[in-house]
């Protein structure tokens, strides 16, 4: 990790609140290329909200998100914060890919149309060209052989590794997963987590919401500790994982270790 260069991904200042509920308070976090950064906490913690201001799916209410320099969403007019037009939205989220914790996939489309719809619909890429990365990336996902089915007829485990190619079909600058696995079968989750694995080894940035502590602990350059709205202490997996400052991170710990245990 290089702390002088310029971060791939600037959060900055970042609160949200849907109604009365207060759920991100002024989160700051940076995030270097080729990092990958695991957020960590309990339910209700404003990870995924977090996740999910990072390609604009929600807006802040306050501060903002760079990414490669560029602010997502808005721009500066007259010294305020204003939305971009929706085209330049669609061109900023295809460099900001995004995996849910519920298969994003359409439901009528075959696999391979499922990962080449973006990237000819939005980035204007030829058929044959799409197809051709698609094919790629199924091999990559260890899905080859599965292009014509359709996602029904693919396991949990499989869905998830088809909306990872479709994701990385758009050849986005970083990832954002949002607790990928946890609608999986355990017999599945293992699969998913090698894909990332690979990805994380291939440089890509990411940052991952996750349950999944050995992987946390395995893969993360960094892991971030959220709880009520804010990151309540961040570093290497060692820092966090094993010798936690925060005492809320002291419990938070020992309950998903017993869960994932039990
Ligand atoms: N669009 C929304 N409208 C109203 N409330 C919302 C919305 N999105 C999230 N919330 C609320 O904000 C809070 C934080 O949600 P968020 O999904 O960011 O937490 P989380 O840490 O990712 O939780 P989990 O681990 O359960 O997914 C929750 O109380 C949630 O119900």
């Amino acid at each position: 990790m290089t702390e002088d260069k310029t971060p791939l991904i600037q959060i900055e200042g970042v609160s949200k609140s849907f109604g009365p509920l207060h759920v991100l308070d002024r989160v700051d976090l940076d995030v270097y290329a080729g990092e990958v950064v695991c957020i960590i906490g309990p339910s209700g913690s404003g990870k995924s909200t977090l996740l999910r201001c990072v390609n604009h799916l929600e807006q802040p209410d306050e501060g903002w998100v760079k990414v490669d320099g560029e602010m997502i969403g808005v721009e500066v007019r007259n010294d305020r914060l204003v939305e971009l037009p929706p085209a330049e939205l669609t061109r900023q989220r295809t460099e900001v890919g995004m995996v849910f914790q519920s298969f994003n996939l359409f439901g009528h489309m075959t696999v391979l149309e499922n990962i080449i719809e973006s990237p000819v619909q939005v980035l204007r890429e030829s058929k044959a060209k799409a197809l051709e990365h698609a094919r790629q990336l199924l091999e990559w996902v260890r899905l080859e052989g599965k292009e014509n089915t359709y996602p029904r007829q693919l396991s949990g485990g499989q869905q998830q590794r088809a909306a990872i190619a479709r994701a990385l079909a758009m050849r986005p600058k970083v990832m954002l997963f949002d607790e990928p696995t946890s609608a999986l079968d355990p017999e599945t989750v293992g699969e998913v987590l090698s894909v990332m694995r690979r990805l994380a080894s291939e440089g890509l940035t990411m940052m991952v919401v996750t349950h999944e502590i050995d992987f946390a602990r395995d893969v993360a350059d960094r892991v971030a500790f959220m709880d009520g709205g804010d990151i309540i202490e961040q570093g290497t997996p060692a820092e966090v994982l094993d010798n936690p400052r925060e005492e809320r991170t002291r419990q938070f710990l020992s309950r998903v270790v017993n869960t994932n245990q039990g």
